[in-house]
This record gives C-alpha cells, structure tokens and sequence, in this order.
C-alpha cells in the first residue's frame, strides 16, 4: 500500500460542494488520490492538503478537455500553461493529460504555427480577447503569435512515465507530426536569416511579459493610435503587480500592427519593431528539440532526427553568443540593436534546462543563483535582486514562479548540482505550504500574488514537488 493510501484512514476527509476559494487552502478537504507520490518526511498532513488542493485547483479550472490558467483573469487556454498542467494532469488522469495537449493542437494553423491564447469560449473578463485579435485561421478564434515551446517536453514526459503504454503511443504518434510543424515553423518564421536561435516578436510570445529584459526593446517602439481600450487584469489584480501603462500601448501597438498583416509569419519578423533573442524561448525549444529527436528516434524517423539534429547544432554554437562570463549568466539580446540586454532576470539560468551551457557555464549559474538566493528569503526571483529596480510584487519583474524554479532545478540536478537543486525546491515546498498555490510570490516576504488558485502552480506541486524521485524537498532538510 503507497504513502497515500495508507494514510487515508487517519487524514479526516470533508467534501465541498462549492467552488474553491483562496482561503480554502487551509482548510480543504482531503481527497488520496494521486498516482505515484511520495510524501514527505514531516507534516504529513499539510502535505496532502497541498496535494488536495492542488488537484481540485485543476478539477475546478478545468473547461473541458482544457485547462483555464485562473479564474477570471486568464479565462482562456494558454499555450505554456497547458503544455505544463499536463503535467499535473498526469498524475492524476493520463487520458486528461493528453487532452489538454490535443485540445491545445486543435488550434495550429496551417503554417504550423500553435497560438499563445486559444479562444474556445467566449469570457467578458479578459482583454485582449478574440474580437481584438481578429485573427480567422481557426473558427474557435486564437492570437497570432506563440508562447515557448514546451510541448514536445511534456509529450516526452507522458509518454516515457505512461502506465498505459499502447495509448501513449498512439497519442504520440498523433501528436507528433503536429509538434514538428511547430517547430519547423520555429525555424522558418522566427529564424528566416538561419542564425541558430529564433526571434521573439512580442513580450507575450516571452512568457515573461513584462521582464526587465524587454524594457529596452519596447520602449523603442513608437505607440501608435490605436483604439481606446479599458485593461480588464486591473479588475483583478492590484495596478502596482501589473504591467504600466505605457506598456499595455506598445503591447496594443504591437497586437495591431501584426493583425494589419493577417499575422502573416513571413512578413512580421521583417516589420516588427520589437525583435528579440529571448533566452526563455530559445530554452525551451532547444531542450524541446533535444526530446522531439529522442521522439522521432523512437518512431524510427532517422531523417526527421536528422533533421532536428541540424537545428540543434546550430543553436548550440548561437548560444554562445548569450553568455556574459562578467556577470555569469546568460543575457537575451535585442536583435534590431544587436546589443545583449542589461538586465539580468531569472531567464538567464534556463540554459542549463536545455542541457546547452558547458560545464564551467554552469558552475559559473550555480554560483549566481546561490548569491542571488541569499538575497532573498524564497529564491528564485525573476530578477537580479542586487538590481536597483527589483520589484519583488510586480509581475516579471522580481516575483518568483514555480514553473520557472521547476525548469532551474531540473537544469540544476543534470549539471550535477543536487545540493542547490534540493535548495530550490525544499524553498519552494515550503512557499506553497505556507502561502498557498498562486501565479508567483513576492521573493522577500513569501506573499502570495497575482491570480489565485493557480494551474500551473497546482500543476508543479502534483508533477514536482511530491513526486519521490530522491530529489524530495524533505531531503534538504
Ligand atoms: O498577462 C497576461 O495577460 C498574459 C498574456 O499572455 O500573460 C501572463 O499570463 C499567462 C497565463 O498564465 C502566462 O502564460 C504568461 O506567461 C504571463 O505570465
């Protein structure tokens, strides 16, 4: 009998009937349940409350086949969201797992493109939605740009640690054709001068919207006159953890100028005024592209790893050309500039989650990283904490986000730095125990922010944080 079961005799279980709220998290229900977990040492019982939580967070954003990111203020499918909730969705129903994925493919245009936002349903609660977007590819209507490619990583993951073997294959070998039109897309749309890494054309496409790391680049975008909007994230979020004004108007600048063209994909890297190297994308679709192969190796498709092997090399020698051995971190670069960025943000650790940063690159990261956590009382900021404009509230701009420590401390533990990848994840644990599941936390105080009750942030503590794979955060204790 696992840990789960056997501790379902003595964990009172109370059923709600009602929707979650944030302050449930301390009192919800407990519900065993989730395959493959090991608990940790110490408070039992808090630990299944999290697991509880967690799972009914997903049951409770779930729209049917797909997953919202929160209530209210992201009511759609976003693209990274879902690729990483499947995650958590695995480990508790593989079928939905790949549902979420699926529902997410349904929406690729015929240029392989797989958008930031899918629009299945109509939500007065959001802005930009669907009639600003304006796009027709898809009737269920979608942004025109993308977000970093993590579905391929998932994929990988579902299928490798699938019980039912013969559905995970046949999902794979539905979903793969689509995943290498994406990535092939990668290539032709955002890399058309073949210089190894792809640009990135909005700080939407980034995923970190509002990095410091764009700050240059989009305030060298002229706003142009667009029509007056009311931002509806204001309505529920605080202003001082948002995005300002005056980048809503390039971000608005940006989405009309792109809708001008029928987001045409061989035309916006030519016309947009905003065009980056981002280390997050590049991340992400370099260690993508390293499990795309081992998937096309694994359906016996040489010519197509042979393929993704030839965008892998490239990208590997690009990389390079990120690293600032002074400050000892990777830096994204303004390609109409051509200069790295100044900022230093969290973004910078993520080649050692695509496995592309050599061994003294790495230990170069792990002593940044250690320096920066011993600024803060919960790591990992988004932003160099030593920066004089560190927000710890404000979005990307200092926070701290459980899917991107999640991303670090895999990174971590393959370069060989268990202790500090044990760190990472024991201080996140102790995060999610104390403040609850939400999009990110202030580094200082631990305070939750954002949206509450959280998917991704669900999705990381049933995929992550509880999985007993030796690397549990109880161990760093
Ligand atoms: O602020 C927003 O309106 C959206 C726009 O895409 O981005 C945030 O929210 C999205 C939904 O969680 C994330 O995918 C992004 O990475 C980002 O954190």
């Amino acid at each position: 009998m696992g840990p789960v079961a056997c501790l379902k005799s003595v964990v009172p279980q109370v059923h709600t009937h009602r929707s979650l709220h944030a302050e449930d998290i301390s009192s919800v229900a407990v519900l065993p349940g989730a395959k493959n977990v090991v608990l940790p040492k110490g408070d039992v019982y808090k630990s299944l409350q999290l697991l509880e939580v967690s799972k009914q967070i997903l049951i409770e954003n779930d729209r049917g086949g797909y997953t919202i990111p929160a209530k209210g203020l992201y009511p759609y499918q976003w693209n990274w969201d879902s690729a990483l909730v499947a995650l958590g969705w695995a480990t508790l129903d593989e079928g939905r797992a790949w549902q979420e994925l699926e529902k997410l493919f349904s929406a690729q245009w015929e240029d392989g493109l797989v958008p930031h936002i899918v629009f299945h349903q109509p939500s007065p609660t959001y802005f930009p939605g669907p009639e600003i977007w304006g796009s027709v590819e898809q009737p269920m209507g979608s942004t025109g740009i993308t977000q970093p490619p993590v579905a391929a990583i998932t994929v990988r993951k579902l299928y490798e640690t699938a019980l039912n073997k013969e559905v995970a294959l046949q999902k794979l070998k539905e979903l793969f054709p689509k995943l290498l039109a994406w990535h092939r897309w990668f290539q032709s749309a955002r890399d058309p001068e073949n210089t190894g890494l792809v640009a990135t054309l909005h700080p939407w496409e980034s995923g970190m919207d509002n990095s410091p790391a764009w700050d240059e680049a989009l305030y060298n975008v002229p706003v142009d006159q667009i029509p007056p909007y009311v931002r509806k994230d204001l309505g529920h979020v605080d202003s001082a953890m948002r995005p300002k004004q005056e980048e809503y108007d390039r971000y608005l600048t940006l989405l009309y100028r792109f809708r001008a063209v029928n987001y045409d994909c061989n035309q916006l890297y030519f016309l947009s005024p905003f065009r980056v190297t981002d280390l997050c994308t590049n991340s992400v679709l370099y260690r993508a592209n390293l499990d795309l192969r081992w998937l096309a190796n694994e359906l016996g498709q040489d010519q197509i790893a042979e393929e993704v092997d030839g965008w892998i090399e490239k990208a590997r020698s690009a990389f390079d050309s990120l690293y600032d051995e002074e400050a000892g971190l990777y830096k994204s670069k303004d390609q109409l500039t051509g200069e790295l960025v100044t900022a230093k943000t969290s973004a910078g650790f993520l080649p050692l989650f695509a496995r592309v940063a050599s061994a003294s690159q790495a230990a170069d990261l792990a002593a940044t990283l250690e320096r920066w956590l011993n600024r803060v009382k919960h790591g990992i900021p988004s932003y160099d904490p030593e920066s004089s404009n560190f927000e710890p509230l404000r979005y990307w701009r200092g926070p701290v986000w459980v899917i991107i420590n999640w991303m670090i401390t895999d990174g971590l533990r393959a370069y060989g730095y268990e202790d500090l990848a044990l760190r990472v994840e024991a201080d996140t644990y102790e995060l999610l125990v104390s403040h609850g599941i939400n999009e990110y936390y202030d580094p200082v105080t631990g305070a939750a922010a954002g949206g509450k009750l959280f998917s991704w942030t669900a999705a990381m503590c049933l995929a992550w944080l509880s999985k007993g794979d030796g690397a549990h955060p109880a161990a760093a204790h």
